[in-house]
């Protein structure tokens, strides 16, 4: 993995479930809703045993069932294979766990 700044446009093709963040830097963004609560600080706490193995960190908020996710690398000030990575990582948690959407 590098630090090199990826596209995002061409980063989102293979990432469907993810958009640009509509803001101030270079970012991609999801919100996931779960079936409750549990299972949605379940997942949270899966992706931040893998974020801190990483040395990688997401930005993220939680409502109840809702968890909104924008991934950058700041020592890059872009998208890089890190938040790829990661993304993947997420989507693949959250397939497995009663995503709604
Ligand atoms: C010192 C440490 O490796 C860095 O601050 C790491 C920590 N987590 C990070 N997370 C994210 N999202 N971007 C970074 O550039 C980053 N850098």
């Amino acid at each position: 993995m590098t630090d090199t700044r990826l596209d995002v446009a061409e980063t989102l093709k293979d990432l469907p479930a993810w958009r640009a963040h509509d803001g101030d830097r270079p970012a991609i963004t999801r919100t996931l809703t779960f079936a409750d609560f549990n299972a949605a600080f379940g997942f949270m706490t899966r992706v931040a045993l893998m974020a801190d193995k990483m040395d990688h960190h997401p930005e993220w908020s939680n409502v109840y069932d809702r968890v909104e996710i924008l991934l950058t690398t700041h020592d890059a000030d872009g998208v890089t294979d890190k938040d790829v990575t990661l993304a993947r990582f997420i989507d693949d948690a959250a397939a497995g766990m009663g995503v709604k959407s």
